[in-house]
């Protein structure tokens, strides 16, 4: 549905009328078609095997571990959170000012949208009712996923539990006026946080191919709760955990150009004070939640 709209817009954008419209819609059609055979083979062909997604996953977490210790290092900065604490010259349909983190968030997807970012079926947009129009010529990917996941986008939850629960574990209270910076490692977190966890899509769809008849059977009967245990594997669960854990404790030292390794003291690059694998990991452990 997303993908349709912003293709619209790209049509209307770059053919609005007459002779320049026919001129361009040759050139960019041929374009289209090309992106589109080059985008199937490269990208999707193993979408849908588990151990290519756990692969990813793992790669993710590794973004979203580097991108937590980036924001640690300021402040909480309540004000970049509360509309019209900062007065960004943005507001939304109903004429509410949007909160630094908003402004910042919509921009981001504002330039990000153009060039194709929320076409993907991986990448989910916090604003997605206000996507521009695309400037590259749409890519059709191949359905690897069940038509509905397309309309599942949590990411309004995921903002929420990012600010209510992950940044209070995350950041010391207070205040550095270190806004913008924190603004925009906000984004650079919730984008990471929201491709993970909208990951489970191919999760689930992989689960599905590999027991089609069990997961048919509790579909039928309408068993959402039996699905979820389905697709529950609180073994991998823990172990994703502990992995996080290590990592972040890993990441957090200073690997010095002797080899000496010290735990990390922000100061020399390494990990925020107080930030260590067990403060990342229990905020990182949050996504398993949704
Ligand atoms: O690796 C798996 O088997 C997954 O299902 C992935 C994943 C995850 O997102 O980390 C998802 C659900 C399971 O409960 C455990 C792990």
């Amino acid at each position: 549905m997303m993908q349709t709209s912003q293709r619209d817009l790209w049509a209307r954008a770059w053919a609005p009328n007459g002779q320049r419209s026919a001129r361009r819609c040759r050139s960019t059609t041929k374009a289209t078609t090309v992106v589109s055979a080059a985008a199937s083979a490269r990208d999707m062909s193993s979408a849908l095997s588990l151990a290519n997604i756990r692969s990813s996953l793992i790669r993710q977490e590794d973004t979203i571990i580097f991108s937590f210790i980036e924001r640690a290092q300021f402040a909480r900065n309540l004000p970049v959170y509360t509309p019209d604490a900062i007065p960004v010259p943005g507001f939304d349909r109903c004429g509410r000012r949007y909160s630094l983190l908003e402004y910042v968030l919509r921009e981001t997807e504002q330039l990000h949208g153009g060039v194709r970012r929320y076409t993907s079926p991986d990448e989910h947009a916090f604003f997605p009712d206000d996507l521009p129009p695309l400037v590259l010529p749409p890519i059709t990917y191949p359905y690897v996923l069940h038509h509905c996941a397309e309309s599942i986008n949590i990411n309004e939850r995921i903002l929420q539990i990012y600010m209510d629960d992950i940044l209070p574990g995350l950041t010391a209270p207070g205040d550095d006026f270190n806004y913008g910076s924190s603004a925009t490692l906000d984004v650079t977190c919730l984008q990471a946080l929201s491709k993970r966890i909208h990951y489970g899509k191919f999760v689930a769809e992989a689960k599905f191919l590999a027991k089609p008849e069990e997961y048919s059977a509790l579909i039928r009967s309408g068993d959402a709760a039996g699905i979820m245990e389905l697709l529950t594997d609180r073994e991998v669960e823990r172990r994703v955990v502990e992995r996080v854990r290590r990592k972040a404790a890993t990441f957090g030292q200073d690997i010095t150009e002797n080899g000496a390794v010290s735990a990390g003291t922000g100061a020399n690059g390494g990990t925020p004070e107080g930030m260590n694998g067990d403060r990342l990991s229990t905020a990182i452990g949050k996504w398993e939640a949704p």
